[in-house]
């Protein structure tokens, strides 16, 4: 897909200065929606990339994070034919669950997943709108190896590449649609 595609995504993200604390940027995807085009655009790009890049592997599962990985992840899973599994923040999905807490600005965190309708060694994509300082793609990482899932690719719309997120998921490989810098 070209370039001008890009770019057209790129001009529907919101940029909200100082949102939500003084010193952030805060990158709204929700605009994207308004263009229902850009939005499937934006999901053949990630099928394209894992068709490109990992032909010889069967995705068993796409997991999506909470909250608005939530947005892209079942259609995404829809085009590979594949199951959508949810990775949600504790406390809100019912069952045996794995959890792994992972660290915030001020305290920690914690995300849970479903066990039961993955097994050992079965491949997953994650996916998530954004990719800032990485803890919380290492934790849905970290989660996928307590179940001995593989992670063949890390999806994000936006990655914020002076945070460095790339560096805390271990080599994993990851695409984004657009970048910035902060
Ligand atoms: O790379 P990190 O520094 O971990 O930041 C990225 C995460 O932050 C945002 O989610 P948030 O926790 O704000 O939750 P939400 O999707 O429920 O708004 C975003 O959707 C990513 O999941
Ligand atoms: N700058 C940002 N904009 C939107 N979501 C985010 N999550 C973490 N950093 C963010």
């Amino acid at each position: 897909m070209s370039q001008n595609v890009v770019a057209e995504i790129k001009s529907r993200i919101g940029l909200f200065p100082n949102f939500p604390k003084s010193g952030v940027e805060f990158k709204d995807i929700f605009p994207l929606f308004q263009s229902p085009s850009l939005f499937h655009k934006v999901v053949e790009l990630f099928e394209e990339n894992i068709k490109e890049n990992h032909q010889e592997v069967k995705i068993d599962a796409v997991l999506g994070l909470d909250a608005r990985g939530f947005l892209f992840g079942p259609l995404l899973a829809s085009k590979l034919n594949t199951s959508f599994v949810p990775v949600r923040k504790k406390g809100k999905l019912p069952g045996h669950v794995v959890s792994t807490s992972y660290a915030l600005e001020y305290g920690e965190d914690s995300i849970e997943m479903q066990t039961g309708s993955l097994k050992e060694g079965d491949n997953v994509v994650i996916v998530d709108d954004l990719l800032a300082t990485g803890g919380t793609m290492a934790a849905a990482c970290k989660l996928v190896k307590q179940l001995k899932l593989n992670v063949v690719k890390c999806l994000v719309v936006i990655e914020l590449t002076g945070l460095k997120g790339r560096e805390k998921l271990d080599g994993t490989s990851v695409y984004s649609v657009i970048q910035y810098e902060f």
